[in-house]
């Protein structure tokens, strides 16, 4: 657990009542270092202790779940890493932080978006032929041992509201930037397990299917657009039936303890700007979802924390062009801008992907 969580998530004030979980400190600087972290941690333990033969870990990306499990499984003994990722639709850094890496690690450049890489990772695991052949494994949301851990979070962003004294007298609304509705999940559960938090706001993009349901109580998933919060760009988040089967497919449930936001790039750019110049706070295109959606939303007697997933400096080119100034890169961030990308092209076609895992 120590080794997991070597780094803080502190909750930094934006503006009155409204508060920012930094969750970028890891090292990869986003939220997935702690749910990566934990079950690369966990899973090289027991591998050890069976002695069992190799895993290969299959994990599909958006963006920041490559890097933090990449980074999280880089070097231990006994699993292999398979990156997929969606070609040309993630940032620069984010590409050089899983496939710079080299030893273990493996990225595949999917002619595709993250739906396509999901669905191919989804259908290793029902390949019986492949699972004969190939001990296989999930680091996405899809893992319990992935997304349970990220609760911890939502318990710590509680605990130093309260130690600031601002959780006594109001009610704690939790906003989260969301894509695959892994992280929602985990607060969810966090709820569930006794957390006090009043409720829930779910910040998409354009690719606001969860959004709709909301509106509709009808769940159409559809291909995702790509946008300047990329790794939010999910057409059909994997999560949602976790979500429906946590409220036992209760829509009005679902809408007591959630509610959502949708926005454009237009709106994520003047939000980033505007909180940048009024407040000098620099959010990243996912983290200004969640702000935008509390400054929209709160109500009289609440305080509230969005979730800041990632550090501005991942998404560079677009910040600095929002802002029209300079982000400082931190040194770790610069470190795998030095390496050298190493992929292989792969379609979208399942039977593509499984032909090359099984020539492994
Ligand atoms: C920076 C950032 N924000 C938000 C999200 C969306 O999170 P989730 O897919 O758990 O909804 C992601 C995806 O992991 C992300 O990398
Ligand atoms: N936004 C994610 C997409 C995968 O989500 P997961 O929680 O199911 O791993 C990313 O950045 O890759």
């Amino acid at each position: 657990m120590y080794d997991t969580l070597n780094f803080d998530v502190p909750l930094v004030k934006v503006e009155e009542n409204i508060y920012s979980l930094e969750l970028f400190h890891g090292p990869t600087l986003a939220f997935k270092d702690v749910g990566g972290r934990f079950m690369a941690r966990l899973l090289s333990y027991f591998i050890r202790k069976e002695g069992q033969k190799d895993v290969n870990v299959l994990v599909a990306t958006s963006g920041d779940t490559g890097s933090a499990v990449a980074n999280g499984f880089l070097g231990v003994e006994g699993i292999h890493v398979y990156v997929l990722y969606p070609k040309g639709k993630v940032s620069e850094i984010q590409e050089k932080q899983f496939t710079t890496l080299g030893q273990n690690i493996t990225a595949l450049e999917v002619d595709g978006t993250f739906d396509d890489c999901q669905a191919l990772v989804k259908s290793a695991f029902m390949d019986k032929e492949l699972n004969d052949h190939l001990l296989l494994t999930s680091a996405n949301s899809i893992n319990v041992a992935r997304f349970l851990p990220q609760a911890f979070y939502y318990f710590y962003a509680y605990a130093q509201l309260k130690k600031m004294g601002q959780a006594d007298n109001k009610k704690v609304v939790v906003c989260v930037p969301s894509g695959n509705f892994g992280n929602i999940t985990a607060g969810l559960f966090g709820k569930q397990m006794g957390l006090p938090v009043s409720r829930f706001i779910a910040a998409n993009n354009k690719n606001d299917i969860f959004y709709q349901y909301l509106q509709t109580g009808k769940y159409n998933p559809r291909p995702s657009v790509a946008t300047i919060a990329n790794a939010m760009d999910v057409g059909d988040p994997s999560n949602f039936a976790r979500v429906l089967d946590l409220y036992q497919e209760s829509h009005e449930a679902i809408c007591r303890d959630i509610s959502g936001t949708t926005y454009t790039d237009e709106q994520i750019r003047e939000t980033v700007k505007t909180t940048y110049l009024q407040t000098g706070y620099l959010l990243d295109p996912h983290g200004a979802c969640g702000f935008r959606a509390l400054k929209e939303g709160l109500k009289e007697g609440e305080v509230g924390v969005f979730l800041e997933t990632a550090h501005p400096a991942k998404f560079l080119e677009t910040v600095e062009d929002i802002i029209a100034d300079k982000v400082t890169i931190p040194a770790k961030l610069q470190e795998f801008m030095k390496g050298e990308k190493q992929s292989l092209p792969l379609s979208k076609e399942f039977a593509d992907f499984k032909a090359y895992l099984l020539k492994l």
